[in-house]
């Protein structure tokens, strides 16, 4: 059957005056389609489980705004409490209780967050936690892993995995050398290059940070032995283990990615879920380290917007919500559904894809996998994707416009969006 006529003109006409105000017409890489082709669908609102552009076309979204969805868009709860909260005041740049509420339910729901602090971004907390590292252990070095993606800081745009390897960078311009060279890369799912690395750089390390389940090169698992592993040999080597939950946190569990594999990290950073679609990131731990941060100790980071009201709102609320029962039972059933539907599909038409999902994170590669790395994940064959990708579009499904991330979804899909998109997904099969 002949594509549906997807009618794009007017986020064609956005998007082309976009490009000259803009860098590549986008205020983030990824948004820009290059990786799939096409101009990217410009939004005019969103809401629950959908997304609708400017051209009126509705699409079930997968993005959820790269995780911080998880409820739903423009949730109506949330909505209300933020329309409540604006009458008080946006930005306060002074101490307000909403820090204490959203920071209490931070520590209660992830008990190796013993202290938190709030900062604006993913990448603001990484950084953060990066210096914190180093200032904990007086060493500068840190083993981060290829294809794990912490943010933009120049410590970390060493073989990241997000944008920069969407856009083939492996390393982007304006790194400086130095900077570059005290961070230290090593596979994922591999601890013996890990050992290799402590053991060439012995004292050296301050910590190891990594993505414990992958969103950046797409939906990589890790084994329980490797997590395992990286957490004793920190222990031994005296470095520190940082789990960058950024895209994982309250979403593989409601205790993140580090109950879901038992697993116990000294640090922990996090962002989009606490920030209910509001900027907010955040980084925590042991009080023994935490306590090195300004003002308590001498390791200096601040943030004008840090904590705000409006910001502590969104992520207070959201995460009432998702603490209500059945929250995640929900997100692992109708996710497991897709993704497995998304798979038959696929193998149905004589596609090869491998794939998963833990609770509302998931993702597939179109090659054989399994895909343990982002090595293997080299292998998927990137043009079907961006093939499907486009297609899935026609078909009203708004998928992450690369193979090298992943998939969301929220307690607003329902078993007919799945159904739909299940349905969607095998009419593209048979013609890709
Ligand atoms: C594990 C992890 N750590 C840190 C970050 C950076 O967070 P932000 O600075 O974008 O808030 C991210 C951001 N994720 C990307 C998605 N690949 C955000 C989308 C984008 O870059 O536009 C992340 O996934």
């Amino acid at each position: 059957a002949a594509p549906p006529k997807l009618i794009t003109k007017r986020s064609e006409e956005i998007f082309k005056e976009a490009q000259e105000l803009l860098p590549g017409g986008v205020n983030s890489p990824v948004r820009a389609f290059r990786s799939v082709g096409g101009g990217p669908i410009v939004f005019d609102r969103v809401k629950g489980a959908y997304c609708y552009d400017v051209d009126g076309n509705k699409y079930v979204d997968y993005v959820g705004s790269w995780g911080p969805a998880i409820v739903g868009h423009a949730n109506d709860e949330v909505n209300e409490a933020l329309k409540a909260q604006i009458e008080k005041g946006t930005s306060f740049g002074a101490p307000c209780a909403l820090e204490n509420v959203l920071a209490k339910m931070v520590i209660d729901r992830v008990p190796s967050v013993e202290m938190v602090r709030f900062v604006s971004s993913g990448t603001e907390a990484c950084l953060s936690v990066l210096r914190l590292m180093r200032a904990y252990t007086g060493r500068e070095k840190v083993i981060k892993f290829t294809g794990c993606y912490h943010g933009h800081a120049d410590s970390f745009l060493v073989k990241a995995g997000s944008g920069v390897i969407t856009l083939g960078l492996p390393d982007s311009p304006g790194v400086p050398k130095s900077t570059a060279a005290a961070t230290l890369t090593a596979t994922y799912n591999d601890l013996e290059s890990v050992k290799e690395l402590f053991a060439a750089n012995k004292g050296e390390v301050a910590g190891v940070i990594l993505e414990p389940v992958v969103g950046n090169s797409g939906f990589i698992v890790p084994t329980k032995e490797f997590l395992q592993g990286l957490r004793e040999l920190c222990t031994a080597e005296g470095a520190v283990l940082c789990f960058d939950e950024v895209m994982t946190g309250f979403r593989i569990a409601k205790g993140c990615a580090q109950e879901h594999f038992g697993i116990t990290p000294d640090l922990t950073t996090m962002g989009k879920v606490i920030g209910g679609g509001l900027p907010v990131g955040a980084y925590g731990g042991k009080k023994e380290i935490m306590k090195m941060v300004a003002p308590a100790g001498p390791m200096y980071q601040a943030g004008t917007l840090s904590g705000n009201p409006m910001a502590m709102t969104a992520g207070i609320k959201t995460l009432e919500i998702l603490a209500r029962p059945g929250a995640y039972e929900y997100l692992e059933k109708i996710t497991a559904r897709l993704i497995d539907g998304i798979m038959s599909a696929a193998r149905e038409h004589g596609h090869e894809i491998t794939g998963g999902n833990i609770s509302g994170m998931f993702g597939f590669f179109f090659c054989k996998g399994p895909v343990h790395c982002f090595e293997d994940a080299m292998a998927a064959d990137t043009a079907k994707f961006a093939r499907f990708h486009r297609a899935m579009l026609e078909e009203g499904v708004y998928l992450a416009p690369s193979q090298f991330e992943a998939g969301f979804t929220s307690l607003a899909h329902t078993d007919e969006d799945v159904d739909a998109t299940i349905a969607a997904a095998r009419r593209v099969f048979a013609r890709i």
